[in-house]
């Protein structure tokens, strides 16, 4: 919905930004006051003006709010409204709850264990809920829960807008090596002196990234304000909020999708007046409406989980630096391996690039190999190597722990009929089913489709003819097992670390060495640190590369360099086997070599050779509709109306490689332009003079990372 005009009734003043509840036809909305002449809006007649119902009772959207609020709309092509919806989820107009927080109070507990006197040492001065004190006080929480039965700890019942957790900026500041020292003190000075300011953090994996920028949070909670920490996969924060609760002596506040509504409204609440000093989250918390950010961190900004790709298809790094600038703030992006968009502005000084050139404690990088696999090829039913097993071997016989990184989730990627040469497909996409012999299922990746896996060929009938093909991560753990029938092994993916508190047992679990084999997909690959992790297997460094869309190679890149960062963290050496097929490909090259400016720098200059991003612009149009006919009748009709333009080039329509999604028939269409030129503009002029019809849907991506 666009703009709407509406009368000021008297005894009601109102400022850019509140909130407010107007008539709508015969229903009441809410809605909130723009600042004039910003907007385009139908003139009405100042007597026909019908009247702003009331105002409401939640903070208004501050001007940086409101202007990142337009930007966002503009560049993303979206509505003012379905953005300034992220900004004000239904949760903002929830009421009031209680929660029941605990702080010292009574009498010393009657059995005193040396867990209940640090508790009770270190929560002096300190309240929160039972999780909270935990972690401050770094107990489990059956020992606080002990101590408010022992009447130690007493209760206090709070609104949910009552006092939280506080970080303290000195709780247990690290000492920092030299080269960190500079790091840190830079930003913190930055973050100090306030005013926009962009940083690169490039360190290589190991080297302390996290300790570093916990300085420049520690720098904003001095300044009074608030911080922002961007993360990836909030289920894999475990490990990142203990670091926290080391570093600054309690939880930081949390915002993600599997809050509930009453923690959602606390967590919303308390960001918008200054009480959440520090809030770690999902791409959304980008939304939240801080009364004072001083810094924005993007941990491990290289992640493409930051693009959005439902709703506004906006891409957090970059609203990210957006925001900071409306708000004239630092914003931080942490990576060992940057995007190259990333790099380019670190290169031209947009960015102030920062470097960490060596791990932490003098720990080496790991040793990093290619194996050949034409020269070493699995033996029959096998997917490692001879040398790949072998380092196995001998890593688990020094009683050290290896990691096996393949990015496919389940057992095979695709069942077939050994009778007729059916493939099982997906009713609803175009894409084969996955088979998960621990669920015994077969599931779509893209829709979310399950079946049992059938007990006969669904096609020809036949029995026990259906054959799985190729390797997922079950099936490497299913070779594991035959081949090191001693091994203890954990599948790390989505399946089954999909939860905070099941990351969490892992960590503690490979920790403890109850594991030796981890055997994972991406999700391995972000910020684990594992001390007696010495060997890294890459089991098909090729299977990124057959895909070929713009970012397949920097993306390959990423996660190699990622998941070969988690060998040898420790004192011990580290070492990396990478299975391919093309070990004299230049991006294997670099890597064995430890080289990333090698592939970097091709990589940069075939983009500006080829005019794509950052040295272009794209944007892609998906047109889809559950009639495949009428999605390809609009997509020619948008194809046919492009504009012809120097600097423009459109590609399409095609049917797109995932033609058929969710029961919607694809269509693609991919604009080229020059970087100059204004895209978003023109995007609009063109769509908005093509008349679609109801059932046929639209999709404008703009920088689009996914390209099926
Ligand atoms: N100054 C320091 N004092 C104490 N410990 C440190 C210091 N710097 C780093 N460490 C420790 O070194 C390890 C690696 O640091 P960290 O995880 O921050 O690296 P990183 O650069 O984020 O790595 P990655 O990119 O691989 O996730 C951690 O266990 C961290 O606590
Ligand atoms: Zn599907």
């Amino acid at each position: 919905m666009g703009a709407l005009d509406y009368a000021v009734p008297a005894g009601l003043t109102l400022a850019p930004g509140d909130a407010v509840s107007v008539p709508l036809g015969p229903r009441v909305i809410s809605g909130v006051v723009w600042d004039e002449g910003r907007l385009e809006g139908r003139e009405v007649e100042a007597k026909r003006l019908r009247p702003v119902a009331g105002k409401l009772d939640i903070p208004p959207l501050s001007a940086p709010m409101r202007r990142l609020c337009e930007w966002v709309a503009d560049y993303y092509l979206a509505s003012l409204a379905g953005v300034i919806r992220m900004v004000w989820p239904s949760v903002a107009f929830l009421g009031e709850r209680e929660i029941v927080e605990y702080r010292l109070g009574g009498q010393l507990p009657g059995r005193m264990t040396p867990a209940r006197l640090q508790a009770v040492e270190r929560l002096e001065g300190r309240q929160g809920i039972v999780r909270d004190l935990a972690r401050m006080a770094d107990v489990s929480e059956a020992v606080v829960r002990g101590l408010v039965t022992a009447g130690t700890l007493v209760a206090e019942v709070v609104g949910a807008d009552g006092a939280l957790a506080q970080p303290d900026a000195g709780f247990a500041p690290p000492v920092l090596e030299a080269a960190q020292a500079e790091v840190a003190g830079e930003m913190a000075a930055a973050v100090g002196a306030g005013g926009f300011a962009p940083y690169l953090l490039e360190g290589v994996t190991g080297s302390g990234k996290t300790e570093v920028y916990f300085e420049a949070v520690a720098a904003a909670l001095e300044a009074g304000g608030q911080a922002l920490v961007l993360v990836p996969e909030i289920a894999l924060t475990a490990p990142w909020l203990a670091r926290f609760a080391a570093r600054f002596g309690c939880a930081p506040v949390s915002w993600h999708s599997d809050l509930k509504a009453s923690e959602r409204r606390a967590a919303w609440a308390a960001v918008a007046d200054g009480r959440a000093k520090v809030v770690v989250g999902a791409r959304s918390a980008l939304f939240l409406p801080f009364k004072d950010l001083r810094v924005t961190i993007v941990d491990e900004a290289h992640e493409t989980s930051f693009k959005q790709e439902e709703g506004v298809h906006y891409h957090a790094r970059d609203v990210a630096v957006m925001r900071a600038r409306e708000e004239d703030a630092v914003v931080i992006l942490a990576t060992a391996t940057p995007a190259i968009e990333t790099q380019v502005q670190a290169a031209k000084g947009t960015y102030r690039h920062l470097q960490l050139p060596a791990r932490f404690g003098g720990a080496q990088m790991p040793d990093i190999s290619a194996v050949d696999l034409r020269r070493y090829p699995p033996a029959r039913g096998h997917w490692l190597s001879p040398p790949l097993a072998a380092a196995v071997t001998a890593t688990l016989g020094r009683g050290e722990q290896a990691l096996l990184f393949l990015n496919r989730r389940g057992y095979a990627p695709l069942t077939l009929c050994r009778h007729c040469g059916e493939r099982i497909q997906c009713p609803n996409c175009t894409a084969w089913m996955v088979e998960h012999r621990l669920s015994k299922r077969l599931a779509c990746h893209h829709c979310g489709h399950q079946t049992p896996v059938p007990p006969r060929c669904p096609e020809c009938g036949e029995a026990d003819s259906l054959v799985a093909c190729g390797p997922g991560v079950e099936r490497i753990a299913e070779e594991v097992g035959r081949v090191w029938p001693e091994a203890r092994v954990a599948i790390v993916t989505s399946d089954t670390v999909n939860s905070p508190a099941r990351a969490a047992e892992l960590v503690r679990a490979v920790e403890a060495k109850e594991i030796d084999v981890l055997i994972g997909t991406q999700m391995v690959t972000k910020g684990y640190h594992f001390p007696e992790l010495t060997l890294v297997g890459v089991v098909d460094a090729d299977l990124g590369l057959s895909g070929g869309d713009l970012r397949a190679g920097e993306r390959t890149f990423q996660q190699v360099a990622q998941v070969a960062g988690r060998a040898g963290r420790g004192a011990k050496p580290g070492k990396v086997l990478i299975q391919t097929h093309q070990p004299q490909a230049r991006l294997m090259q670099a890597l064995v070599a430890g080289d990333p400016a090698a592939f970097y720098e091709a990589e940069t200059e075939a983009r500006r050779d080829l005019g794509l991003p950052p040295f272009g612009r794209l944007a892609a149009i998906i047109v889809s509709s559950e009639d495949a006919a009428a999605a390809l009748a609009a997509a020619r009709a948008i194809g046919a109306a492009a504009p012809q333009m120097e600097g423009l080039s459109v590609l399409g329509p095609a049917a797109a490689p995932l033609a058929m999604l969710r029961g919607r028939h694809r269509q693609r269409l991919l604009v080229q332009a020059r970087r100059s030129l204004a895209l978003q503009r023109v995007l609009r002029d063109w769509l908005g003079a093509v008349a679609v019809p109801g059932n046929v849907r639209v999709v404008v991506d703009v920088d689009p990372y996914s390209f099926v």
